[in-house]
């Protein structure tokens, strides 16, 4: 068997980084920039008003109280180049320009308001609550590097230096297919001996949390001719396929069946469990193919080890995979030796630490502790006993 970093490493090695796209700002939020971004001018591009009050000079406010006849007003938007004049004061609102002549604010609650003469009763030093052009941002600067996943903060800088568009690695589009022809849609009554399709759904969903948009998810059934079919309609339009089920041993296994003829996909047993039956391949020589098995706790495990940091790859990430944390086991824990043990869990942090708790149910059939979860402990294959109070790494999440 191989080992999980052997099988992760052959197919990171195979993949080839999505050409960038440029796409419209809002289009563009949550891909993962493939340019730097820089900013073309300063932010703020002028010195401007931190608060609603006056311009004026701090020479006017040396004898306190001040009453300074008012010349206008600055509100935000306006050019602000009505010069004002020694002893005058103009009303400026928070993000107006500074008017030529004047260097600094004064907020109207220092002030008794007045639009025609303004009666000011504290002074400030100069400079005071003035925004200076480039504090935010100088021009020439790199606000957003490439490789940054563009968040809503991130795309309102882009925003901010003026971008209506961005050079990003498109969402991966992922085909999710499931096969089995004990397979029915949820909502549709069942038979003795079937089920309801759940790989797909939850798969679509996980390519949607790895920044990928999944292009469809149906299932199909136990037939190697139809299964080829079908993969092959999705080439034309999918950055990536993921089926699920007919990988292990079984008569009908018709993942495997439909790929005995051509070489395209490799089919393995991982040393991990679950997840052990993998397959992998490029169909057309450049669609990357992941058969997962078709138990749903091993399909999940399976897409979290591998297709995960697949994607990441697609987007010109670091194809890390989930998020890791060092966390003290509650329980003493066993592992099958030789197998990389993934086991659902409960992680909590309290008294800066992490705690985790073994599921009791760690079938790879059972959805019900996987849904519970919150993190999966990942015992090496040479680790067999945890003793209660080790540390042991958890995979976070997505919850
Ligand atoms: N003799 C052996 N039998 C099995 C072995 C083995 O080594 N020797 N491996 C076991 C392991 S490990 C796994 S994992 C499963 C994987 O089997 P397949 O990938 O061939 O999956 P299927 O046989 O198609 O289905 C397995 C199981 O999962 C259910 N399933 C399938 N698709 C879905 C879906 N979309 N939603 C919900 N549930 C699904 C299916 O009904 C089966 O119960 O093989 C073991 N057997
Ligand atoms: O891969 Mo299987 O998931 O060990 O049940
Ligand atoms: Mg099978």
């Amino acid at each position: 068997m191989r080992r999980v970093s052997e099988h992760l490493s052959e197919i990171l090695s195979r993949l080839t980084p999505l050409p960038p796209v440029r796409l419209p700002l809002l289009e563009a939020a949550g891909t993962v920039l493939a340019e730097p971004v820089t900013a073309p001018v300063d932010l703020p591009p002028f010195d401007n008003s931190a608060m609603d009050g006056y311009a004026v000079r701090a020479a006017d406010l040396e004898a306190l109280p001040a009453v300074l006849p008012v010349t206008g007003d600055v509100p935000a938007g306006d050019l602000g180049r009505a010069v004002i004049p020694p002893g005058r004061a103009a009303r400026i609102m928070t993000g107006a320009p500074l008017p030529p002549g004047a260097d600094t604010v004064i907020p109207v609650e220092w002030t008794d308001g007045g639009a025609e003469v303004v009666r000011i009763t504290r002074g400030a030093p100069e400079g005071n609550y003035i925004r200076r052009a480039g504090e935010d941002v100088r021009a020439g600067a790199v606000v957003l590097p490439a490789g940054t996943r563009l968040g809503a903060a991130q795309l309102g800088m882009a925003a901010a230096v003026g971008r209506p568009d961005l050079l990003v690695r498109p969402r991966p589009r992922v085909a999710v297919l499931s096969t089995g022809d004990e397979l029915r849609d949820p909502g549709d009554p069942l038979e003795h001996g079937q089920i309801w399709d759940s790989n797909s759904f939850m798969l679509a969903t996980a390519v949607r949390e790895a920044g990928g948009e999944p292009l469809r998810q149906s299932f199909l059934g136990d037939n190697p001719k139809k299964v080829r079919e079908a993969l092959q309609a999705e080439l034309a339009r999918a950055d990536a396929i993921i089926t699920t089920g007919g990988v292990s041993m079984g008569v009908y296994d018709v993942v495997k069946a439909a790929f005995s003829g051509g070489g395209e996909v490799d089919f393995h047993k991982v040393a991990m469990r679950p997840g052990k039956p993998q397959g992998f391949g490029l169909l057309d020589g450049r669609c990357p193919i992941f058969t997962l098995p078709g138990n749903p706790v091993s399909a999940y495990v399976s897409f979290q080890v591998f297709v995960l940091p697949a994607l990441q790859y697609l987007q010109g990430l670091e194809p890390t995979g989930l998020p890791r944390v060092k966390a003290r086991s509650a329980s003493t824990l066993s592992s099958p030796s030789g197998l990389q043990h993934y086991l659902r869990a409960d992680l909590t942090f309290a008294d800066d630490a992490y705690t985790v708790r073994p599921a009791s149910a760690q079938g790879s059939h059972q959805m019900a502790a996987l849904a519970e979860a919150n993190g999966l402990i990942t015992l090496p294959p040479d680790v067999t006993e945890v003793p209660e109070g080790a540390f042991v790494e958890v995979l976070k999440l997505q919850s």
